[in-house]
């Protein structure tokens, strides 16, 4: 069953929110009469109890993850050719960050992706490589420091150069992870900004995480009203955002309605907000990884969860309507990716206790997914 609802649930003093409130619908008034049995609502009441009047009233706001697991992961079967699992393209890497794009990349891979590539810049891919030879890594991306001292003709003649070369390569990609490790350096963003509307044109899913999301902030145009795309912001990504395009301060009193307020206004983006539980909501509806994770966090977590969001969101395209949910294949990417990682973080938790890290918990991404969806 579709489940629609979080704008309309009246829990907010925000305007912005309040824009979208479907007043009449009768989920709506279920939960507006709920409240009333349950002595009103104060503007102190917590998510708990918003949570209690959630399921009293029908809706389920936690996602019932590990069938979403089960339902989207892509079956093993021999008759498959390589590349049918998932190809997966990470635009990342610069001289400052080499780890984040080979943790969603090698992520990727190590849930059952067939084929994982990097677009970074010369100075980082000799490092990417050096971590892994399953990557495919083109040394392509270039920095304001590199090519100082150019005419602008020679630099838009580079950066044509560029989008080219990842043209090459657009159609065979089932989704693209734009940021791990980006930077922010204007050059180069300029030109992933390029890249961007060509994944667009061809209709390529891209999760935007880390300066990717620092890049779509201050270009909302780049993402709005496409719906393949993912943003997964972590708490300071998520409240530039806000801020950005909502034009108000992140409240945790009524955190779905307001992510769901903001992936509508962005025109039907899925977003996940990383955090304590993971709210994840398309515009539409809105749902809650709460699966128990680890208590460490370490540099890297996010960097995993974006390369996962990507496989699985090509798996539940790929699987297309023979899922039997009706919620979009970007939202049970990002249920199935959340709940992916944080099993793998309680894995490697009990394992390593204070000195996991987050290539510990990459080793755990398999077994987690064995538990749940067994290979054969
Ligand atoms: N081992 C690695 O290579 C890792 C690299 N990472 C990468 O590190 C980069 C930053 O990610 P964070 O999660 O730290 O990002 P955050 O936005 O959470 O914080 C980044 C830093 O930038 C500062 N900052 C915030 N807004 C800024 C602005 N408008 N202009 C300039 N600086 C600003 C913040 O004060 C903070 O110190 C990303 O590319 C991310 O992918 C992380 O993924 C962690 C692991
Ligand atoms: N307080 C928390 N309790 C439990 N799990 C959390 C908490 N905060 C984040 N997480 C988990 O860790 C994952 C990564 O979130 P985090 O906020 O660390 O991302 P990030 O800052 O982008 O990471 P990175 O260092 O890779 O850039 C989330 O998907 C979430 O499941
Ligand atoms: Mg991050």
């Amino acid at each position: 069953m579709l489940i629609r609802y979080g704008v309309s649930t009246g829990f907010t003093s925000l305007g912005s929110v309040k824009n979208c409130m479907l007043a009449s619908s009768a989920v709506f008034r279920r939960q507006q009469f709920l409240i009333r049995s349950l002595g009103g609502y104060s503007d102190h009441i917590d998510s708990r109890r918003m949570q209690d009047i959630r399921s009293m009233s029908g809706t389920t706001f936690e996602a019932d993850a590990e069938n979403v697991m089960r339902e989207i992961t892509s079956v093993l079967d021999p008759s498959k050719h390589k590349g049918q699992a998932g190809k997966i393209a990470v635009i990342g890497g610069c001289r400052e960050y080499t780890g984040a794009p080979y943790f969603a990349a090698i992520s990727a891979l190590k849930i059952g992706a067939d084929l994982s590539h990097v677009f970074c810049t010369k100075d980082a891919a000799p490092v990417i490589k050096s971590y892994s030879p399953e990557l495919i890594v083109h040394p392509i991306l270039e920095e304001s420091y590199n090519i100082s001292g150019l005419e602008d003709e020679e630099r838009r003649c580079i950066s044509s150069k560029i989008l080219a070369e990842v043209d090459k390569w657009m159609e065979r990609f089932d989704c693209l992870v734009v940021g791990p490790g980006l930077g922010r350096d204007p050059y180069l963003l300029e030109c992933v900004s390029e890249i961007m509307k060509h994944a667009r044109q061809s209709n390529v899913p891209i999760v935007i995480d880390g300066d990717g999301l620092f890049l779509v902030t201050n270009s909302i145009a780049l993402v709005s009203g496409y719906p393949l795309a993912v943003l997964t912001p972590n708490v300071n990504e998520y409240k530039r955002l806000v801020q950005k395009v909502l034009n108000c301060e992140v409240n945790d009193r009524d955190a779905p309605e307001l992510l769901q307020s903001l992936a509508k206004q962005i025109g039907g983006v899925t977003i996940l907000q990383k955090g304590k539980s993971d709210l994840i909501s398309d515009g539409e509806i809105a749902k809650s990884v709460s699966i128990y994770g680890s208590p460490r966090r370490c540099g890297g977590q996010g960097d995993i969860l974006s390369g996962s969001v990507a496989v699985f969101l090509s798996w539940a395209r790929a699987k297309g309507k023979a899922t039997t949910s009706q919620m979009n294949p970007t939202v049970l990417g990002c249920i199935a990716g959340s709940a992916l990682l944080r099993k793998a973080a309680s894995l490697a938790f009990k394992d390593k206790k204070r000195s996991t890290l987050t290539t510990d918990i990459i080793e755990c991404l398999g077994r987690s997914l064995e538990d749940i969806c067994p290979a054969c």
